[in-house]
């Protein structure tokens, strides 16, 4: 059972994602978003998770002396989150020591050859909705793509979907798309930023019906 909680900033909605079943936590350090954490704010999160729980650290184009930082926090994985080529996400991987998950935008059919090129270099690909033109954020925008795009594709590497699921519509989009990983942010919040811990657990629990677990 694979659930990613992402953009968690409070230890209440830490340990609502824990005691729901999420596999992985999700924090997110760029500074647009509603949902970032500066490093003194995510060391105490990061620390209270407990083994076997993976903590992702999502980031955006970040330079090599910030993912360093990040991960001195004791992270698991990087998610990258921005427009880093297959190159870097390499150079990433080498630099750091550490798995990365790369996202991925999908809007069209014209976007899912970039799923197989990023396969090549990344651990794990996160297959996502393309963000609208011109948004300030690369994800987290609640928005989904046509599940159907990716219905019964396979890639070198396993992935996780994410883009506008909740808890109504996470069952569905697992059906129509096979996947065994999920990945939620705005779609379990009360507000931008703010994590309801009962729609964490409605979405975890709807995930795990879907797969009949
Ligand atoms: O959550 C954010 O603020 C964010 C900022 C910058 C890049 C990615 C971000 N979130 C990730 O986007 C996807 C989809 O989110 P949503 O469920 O549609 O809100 C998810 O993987 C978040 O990790």
């Amino acid at each position: 059972m694979h659930v990613k909680i992402c953009g968690l900033r409070s230890t209440a909605a830490v340990e609502a994602a824990i005691s729901a079943g999420a596999s992985h936590l999700g924090f997110v350090f760029f500074a647009k978003s509603p949902r970032h954490l500066g490093l003194a704010e995510a060391a105490p999160l990061i620390a209270s998770v407990p083994p076997g729980v993976m903590r992702v650290a999502l980031t955006v184009n970040a330079d090599d002396a910030t993912l360093a930082d990040i991960a001195s926090l004791g992270i698991d994985m990087f998610q990258l989150h921005g427009s880093e080529s297959p190159e870097r996400v390499e150079e990433v991987r080498r630099a750091h020591g550490l798995p990365v998950m790369k996202a991925v935008g999908i809007a069209g059919p014209e976007d899912l050859p970039a799923l197989a090129e990023h396969g090549r270099a990344a651990d794990l690909l996160l297959v996502d909705a393309k963000p609208p033109a011109g948004g300030a954020l690369p994800g987290g925008n609640g928005l989904a793509f046509d599940w159907r795009l990716i219905a019964g594709r396979r890639w070198p590497v396993p992935w996780m979907l994410a883009g506008g699921l909740t808890p109504e519509t996470v069952g569905t989009a697992i059906r129509l798309t096979g996947a065994r990983m999920v990945d939620v942010s705005s779609g379990v919040e009360s507000a931008p930023g703010v994590k309801d811990p009962a729609r964490i657990a409605a979405f975890i629990s709807a995930a795990r019906a879907a797969w009949g677990l």
